[in-house]
């Protein structure tokens, strides 16, 4: 397999850049770099030179001998100046030798899972905790980098496999009197793990939304003061204010990091009836967006009037409290009165939901585990037909059991009959 290598900080100006190798020829071309043989771990500063011998930058070397690093080969991390000119004359100096190549995107991190280094709902952990923004997203990627999906998807998996052989161990005694009634054990196995996924697959709603940013619309009659609303919730001046009627008419999106959560505020057009087609246009676009928003704050004396239906925790709050006597309830864009409150109101909000999200954190999770429930409870309700059709139940375990190894990318059948013959033995 080739040496790779790549850049592994971000492109541009900085203190310090780093620049991976990975692969059995890492250390050689470190030395070659360097002019002596660099350790097999460890640390050392040298300075780098080109082909001439021309003096490259001084820099740091990290090494690593496989399995024990990140990709799980043989690699090298030199660490240098963090400048455009310096990055480009290194990784050109790389490529110039046989065996080395460029890396391509996410070569390291899918190295290090053919490897065994990550399963694959860590990967996706790595690749959400260098998105992540806010604190909720960090402490996220966090929980499934830390491979938690993996254990749990594992401590399923065992269970079913207890499940799956005591029914095979009543299949193989089909001729003979069997000792003892499976059928409590199993059910109790199944119904423990089915209840679990269920949990889980309930929560991934919401932690798509801690990974992708919840949508929150603010809405309510032209001139109300949403879009000076939405500029003194992001500081700036996003949108277009002014005291004409109609001013917004596309949906303005800002992105924000609202108490650790992330947030994308959507300032819409003013809803009212009007013979203006574009006017109109913005305003179709505002209630569907309004419908679709996680949450909406109504901007407006009477929200009933809006004609979008009121969800429970939805808030409502008065326009320009500068100009009420009793500015109860009321905020103000211009002023600033009430914002504060009002960006702890839907923190609230978006955080108790957020309470609900498990550690399955995709559309890809949700997809396995429910092919994992429905196979499960398919299974139990066969169970009621007694041992006559255990073959049958037997297969839908499988079946759960391949999806949640799909979970973490272990899709290998071989080594799940090894195990359900490992434990064959039924404690007996
Ligand atoms: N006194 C006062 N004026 C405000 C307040 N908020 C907005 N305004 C003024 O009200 C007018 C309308 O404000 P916008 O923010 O454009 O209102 P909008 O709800 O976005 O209006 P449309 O986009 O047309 O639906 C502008 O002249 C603002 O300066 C406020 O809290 N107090
Ligand atoms: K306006
Ligand atoms: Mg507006």
């Amino acid at each position: 397999m080739d040496t790779i290598f790549a850049l592994a900080t971000a492109q541009g100006k900085a203190g310090v850049a780093v620049i991976r190798l990975s692969g059995s020829l890492s250390h050689k071309a470190a030395e070659i770099l360097t002019g002596s043989p660099v350790p097999d771990r460890g640390m050392v500063l040298r300075t780098l030179r080109d082909s001439k011998g021309l003096r490259l930058d001084d820099g740091v070397v990290l090494s690593f001998r496989g399995p024990a690093s990140f990709t799980g080969e043989d690699v090298v991390e030199f660490q240098i100046h963090g400048s455009l000119a310096t990055t480009e004359a290194v990784l050109r100096c790389l490529g110039q030798y046989d065996g080395l190549r460029l890396a391509e995107p996410g070569e390291f991190t899918r190295r290090a899972l053919e490897n065994g280094k990550l399963d694959l709902a860590q990967v996706e952990g790595l690749a959400d905790l260098i998105d992540a923004e806010t604190e909720a997203q960090r402490k996220q990627a966090q929980a499934v980098l830390s491979g938690a999906l993996g254990q749990l998807a594992e401590s399923w998996r065992r269970k079913l496999i207890r499940a799956a052989a005591l029914l095979e161990a009543v299949i193989d005694f089909a001729d003979e009197e069997v000792p003892t009634d499976v059928s409590p054990e199993v059910r109790d196995l199944l119904t423990s793990v089915r209840g679990q996924l269920q949990r889980e697959i309930s929560g991934v709603r919401i932690a798509e939304r801690i990974r992708t940013g919840f949508e929150v619309a603010i809405i309510g009659p032209p001139n109300a003061g949403k879009s000076t609303l939405l500029n003194a919730l992001a500081g700036r001046e996003a949108a277009l204010t002014s005291e004409i009627a109609g001013t917004t008419r596309d949906v303005i999106e800002v992105r924000m990091d609202l108490g650790g959560l992330p947030v994308t505020l959507l300032d819409t057009a003013g809803l009212r009836d009007t013979g203006d087609v574009v006017e109109g246009m913005g305003i179709a676009l505002a209630r569907r967006r309004a419908e679709a928003a996680d949450l909406r704050v109504f901007l407006t004396d009477d929200p009933l009037a809006t004609g979008i239906e009121i969800r429970e925790s939805d808030i409502h709050v008065l326009p320009k409290a500068d100009q009420r006597k009793t500015p109860d309830g009321a905020i103000s864009g211009v002023t600033g009165q009430g914002i504060d409150q009002l960006v702890d109101r839907i923190a609230a909000v978006l955080k108790t939901r957020s309470a609900s999200a498990g550690i399955a954190t995709r559309e890809r999770h949700r997809a396995a585990m429910m092919v994992a429930s429905d196979a499960l409870m398919r299974a139990e309700g066969i169970l009621e037909s007694g041992p006559d059709l255990y073959d049958i139940a037997s297969e839908e375990l499988r079946t759960a059991i391949r999806a949640l190894e799909s979970l973490v990318g272990r899709i290998d059948v071989e080594n799940l009959l090894d195990e359900i013959f490992a434990s064959f033995c039924l404690g007996k």
